[in-house]
């Protein structure tokens, strides 16, 4: 199976019947592999070229220099996460190494001034943003492309709430104090083979209600796991982007969309020179409070709910603290132990910069 390209520019600008037939595009997508491509999108390029040189130059700086931005808590998604800190695929109560990978990460900003983001239930939600000295231009190009993920997101909404059947604007009251978060994936290309059972990034499936990614041509790429079990390569086109399902939206459409696994798979020994490869994911997570129960076009008499209403927060709790080895309920108050290795065990180790060609 392959993932198909659905060109949004007919739905942004076609009739009613042309909306449908893109909707019904996305549909079938969604269910047959959760993962699908799209173009025509009116996401400049310039602010993707620049966010990702920018993104590149910041990861060019030495560890010292990143390790200033470093993440504040662990379960603070916020500026840089060092190499050997993530292992997605323990989301799923798997083990691995370390993703072979170095990210920076950022949430919403220039929220209004009120309670309802600084209230301790919201938290870490609102958690400020963190930003590199070593490369200023880091935060200008991360917040606008922050806001073009938005606004194709509006678009990704309605095409969504038009494929089941709902009023265009459904997931608006859902979206509109979203949490979502952008997150640049470095994995430069590595000197020598990886560790047994190390990946790029290791199997797992997204917590949200939407990824999307842009993608990157280069070896040792994303993988998509299809329904036959068989590892498909996402592809990577020019001025696209790669949207998936998470687990949210699964459970909003009880099913009938999946959030499929997913992987970053390792380069072959040799093209591994020439790998090096920066993808940048905007995760869209709705309302931290926003019930997620089963859209009522997506369940019938012989097909009740399968899942509990849930929100982000308890659901990204929980698989927070699965991905830490901890139970959720060690995680009431969500604050954690330290980061698991100090600033100085990673300059020691020198980071991903001691195992990396520098190309
Ligand atoms: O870098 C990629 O292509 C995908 C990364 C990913 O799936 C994730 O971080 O959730
Ligand atoms: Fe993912």
């Amino acid at each position: 199976m392959t993932v198909p390209v659905v060109d949004l520019s007919t739905f942004r600008h076609g009739t009613f019947r042309d909306k449908r037939s893109v909707a019904a595009d996305f549909d079938r997508a969604c269910r047959d592999i959760g993962f699908l491509v799209v173009s025509g999108h009116s996401v400049p390029q310039s602010v993707q070229t620049t966010l990702y040189e920018t993104g590149k130059a910041f990861f060019d700086q030495p560890l010292s220099h990143k390790l200033k931005a470093r993440r504040p808590q662990p379960e603070q998604n916020r500026g840089y996460i060092p190499y050997g800190e993530e292992r997605l695929v323990r989301m799923h109560g798997g083990d691995s190494p370390p993703d072979f990978k170095e990210v920076f990460a950022m949430g919403p900003y220039a929220f209004p001034d009120e309670p309802y983001y600084t209230q301790a239930a919201a938290y870490p939600n609102f958690a400020p943003n963190i930003w590199p000295i070593c490369t200023p231009s880091l935060r200008v190009a991360m917040e606008t492309y922050y806001r073009a993920m938005e606004t194709l997101t509006h678009t990704l909404s309605r095409v969504a709430a038009l494929a089941l059947e709902l009023p265009e604007d459904w997931f608006d009251l859902k979206l509109d104090r979203h949490t979502s978060h952008l997150r640049l994936l470095h994995y430069p290309s590595p000197e020598e083979e990886l560790e047994s059972g190390q990946l790029r990034c290791g199997e797992h499936t997204d917590l949200g209600a939407l990824t999307i990614l842009r993608n990157e041509a280069v070896p040792g790429g994303l993988e998509v796991r299809d329904r036959d079990g068989d590892w498909v390569a996402a592809p990577a086109l020019s001025n696209t982007f790669v949207v998936n399902i998470g687990d949210l939206m699964m459970r909003w459409t009880n099913d009938r969309w999946t959030s499929t696994p997913h992987r970053v798979a390792v380069p072959s020994a040799d093209l591994r020179h020439a790998s090096r490869r920066l993808s940048i994911a905007y995760f869209v997570r709705p309302n931290f409070d926003a019930p997620i129960a089963c859209i009522p076009s997506c369940s019938s008499a012989d097909n009740p709910p399968r899942y509990e209403t849930t929100t982000l927060q308890d659901y990204a709790v929980s698989r927070f603290a699965a991905g830490a080895g901890l139970s959720s309920n060690c995680l009431t108050s969500l604050s954690l132990a330290k980061p698991e290795l100090s600033i100085s065990d990673l300059e020691r180790q020198g980071g991903l910069h001691a195992k990396v060609v520098r190309n």
